[in-house]
């Protein structure tokens, strides 16, 4: 399996993926600008990618590794260099590292904010240069000072903390924030214009959104403080770069630090490289040893574990499921599967909508999980990538709604899983299942209603006839004729006389020879094989 590492991570890393048995590692650090088309070559069959920022994994890169792409792994915290609709569209677990460069781009913040307060890169520069400044070269302090934080995240807690040592004020705003985080953190959480209004110094700490970018631009600058400290290690845009340096000039922003900036790396004839009392740094807020390690490390060992079926975590484009979760859905996901697969093989008519009941101890489950389990089973014959990450994106794009409810209602298994299509004519096809014995078994128990115990595997031959004498050995004589070999048999029906349901587990397929005999008998209503 071929695993690009298309941006330099660190060796920690690396050397874990190179250990793994049957994995091929293969490293093209700037090949991403340096040479497009060659780095397409290398993306072709790689079961993952693994990035920082530099390169891009857009839809043709997606599309070139596809069908082998299984995971695209970012070592760190912000994916907007990834593609992640295309990689859902085509089942790849898109996965980051968040945690692994908290305390290091917080640190960093921290010190473009004190280069802010006091210019220490100024002072070093005058003395590279043979000055001594001393008199030009003065600050001020961060004590008694107010902090405002944008986005009170990992990263913007950190440094919440941080100025709370300081002797600073804090005001946040983040819309997503709680009442309890803000007392437990020690700040106050306001309304961005108030924020705005009453901060010495504003870093920004959120990702880009359409809600974020230019949120700091020359119509909310007008209304802080003159001589307000602005910083921005979280991602280019979110302050107005020609606003910026508008206010720079003007002097309305005493001093800024940036780490990030709407196009990277910055234009080398930048505005911004000849800013006063602007303190830039080239997208270094993650570039410590220790967040290297550690975010190196872990996408690799994430993106190992995909391959592998194992545990899916940090994803960002489907629910993450971790081991302790695999281990105890994992025995019911083949009668997921299963029971979703069933109903779309019987439907006859077009099927409008999906209603999964769950009942019984698997309530407590991880409902998500399941539910894609037999999504996933349902799309096997409609759509040829269908997976876990791909499934529900699917069905919505076939306008096929799933209402999933979790029942208290008693049934008699101690737990159970119905699957219902509601077709267009009106009819519902329906599956039900459960586990049975100390092997957790999957086993169907119902179809349509009908009770049934049928190990839901191979080829099943579903029967629908009017409750006849003679019309199992009818049956069982056709398929003796067409040399194939009845596993199992289960027999239902909803009172004598009228409509039984006839499952035979075959060890081969049917001809349609025998199909179409099988169907002639004139008691049989439906008969169709299903595939499981
Ligand atoms: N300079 C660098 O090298 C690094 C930059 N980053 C960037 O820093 C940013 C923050 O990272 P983390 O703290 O790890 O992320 P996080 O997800 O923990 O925090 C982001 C916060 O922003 C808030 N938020 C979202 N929309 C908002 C809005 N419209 N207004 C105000 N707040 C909003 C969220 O509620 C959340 O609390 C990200 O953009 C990330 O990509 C992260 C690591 C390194
Ligand atoms: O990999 C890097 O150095 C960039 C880190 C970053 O911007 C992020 O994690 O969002």
């Amino acid at each position: 399996m071929k695993i690009l590492v298309a941006d330099k991570i660190s060796s920690i890393g690396v050397d874990f993926l190179k250990q793994q048995e049957g994995f091929e590692v293969v490293e093209a650090y700037g090949l991403y600008k340096e040479d497009y088309s060659k780095f397409l070559e290398l993306a072709k069959g790689s079961s993952a990618i693994i990035v920082r920022s530099d390169s891009k994994v857009t839809r043709e890169v997606i599309e070139t590794a596809a069908p082998e792409l299984k995971a695209i792994g970012r070592a760190g915290v912000g994916v907007d260099n990834i593609d992640a609709e295309a990689a859902t569209d085509y089942g790849v677990v898109v996965m980051n590292t968040p945690g692994g460069n908290t305390i290091a781009t917080a640190e960093l913040t921290f010190t473009h904010m004190l280069c802010g307060a006091r210019p220490v890169p100024q002072g070093a520069q005058s003395m590279r240069e043979g000055r001594w400044d001393r008199k030009i070269l003065g600050g001020s302090e961060l004590f008694k000072k107010t902090l405002g934080v944008c986005g009170m995240g990992r990263i913007g807690a950190e440094v919440a903390k941080r100025a709370k040592a300081f002797g600073m004020e804090i005001l946040a705003y983040d819309p997503y924030l709680s009442a309890n985080k803000a007392e437990a953190l020690g700040v106050e959480a306001v309304e961005l214009e108030e924020l705005f209004a009453n901060s010495d110094y504003i870093t920004v700490h959120m990702p880009l959104t359409d809600a974020t970018r230019g949120m700091i631009n020359a119509e909310s600058i007008a209304t802080m403080k003159d001589g307000v400290r602005l910083f921005n290690c979280a991602r280019g845009g979110i302050i107005n770069e020609e606003d910026l340096l508008a206010a720079l000039e003007s002097g309305k922003v005493a001093a800024a630090g940036l780490d990030v900036y709407a196009s990277e790396p910055l234009a080398e004839d930048h505005p911004f490289r000849s800013a006063k009392n602007l303190n830039l740094t080239p997208h270094l807020g993650a570039s410590t040893e220790e967040a290297q390690e550690s975010v190196g490390l872990e996408i690799a060992e994430s993106v190992t574990s995909v391959i592998r079926g194992g545990g899916i975590r940090n994803a960002i484009n489907m629910p993450s499921l971790d081991e302790q979760t695999l281990k105890t859905v994992g025995p019911y996901l083949d009668l997921c599967s299963a029971l979703g697969s069933l109903v779309q093989q019987l439907a006859l008519e077009k099927i409008e909508k999906l209603k999964i009941t769950y009942s019984g101890k698997i309530v407590d489950l991880d409902a998500n999980s399941l539910t894609r389990g037999i999504i996933k089973g349902f799309l096997k014959d409609i759509s040829s990538n269908a997976n876990f990450v791909n499934a529900l994106v699917i069905m919505e794009r076939l306008g096929l709604n799933v209402d999933v409810l979790k029942s208290s209602e008693e049934t008699d298994y101690t737990e159970l899983i119905k699957v219902e299509a509601e077709c267009a004519n009106g009819e519902n096809v329906s599956a039900e299942g459960t586990l049975i014995g100390k092997g957790n078994s999957p086993r169907v128990v119902a179809i349509n209603g009908r009770e049934v115990e049928v190990e839901p595997h191979g080829c099943m031959l579903v029967i629908a006839n009017s409750d006849e004498l003679g019309i199992v050995g009818k049956i069982g004589s056709i398929i003796g004729k067409d040399g194939v070999n009845i596993a199992a048999m289960s027999l239902s029906r909803n009172e004598v006389g009228g409509v039984a349901l006839n499952i035979a587990s075959l060890d081969s397929d049917l001809s349609d020879a025998a199909m179409d005999e099988i169907k002639s008998i004139e008691a049989i209503k439906q008969a169709k094989v299903v595939h499981l």
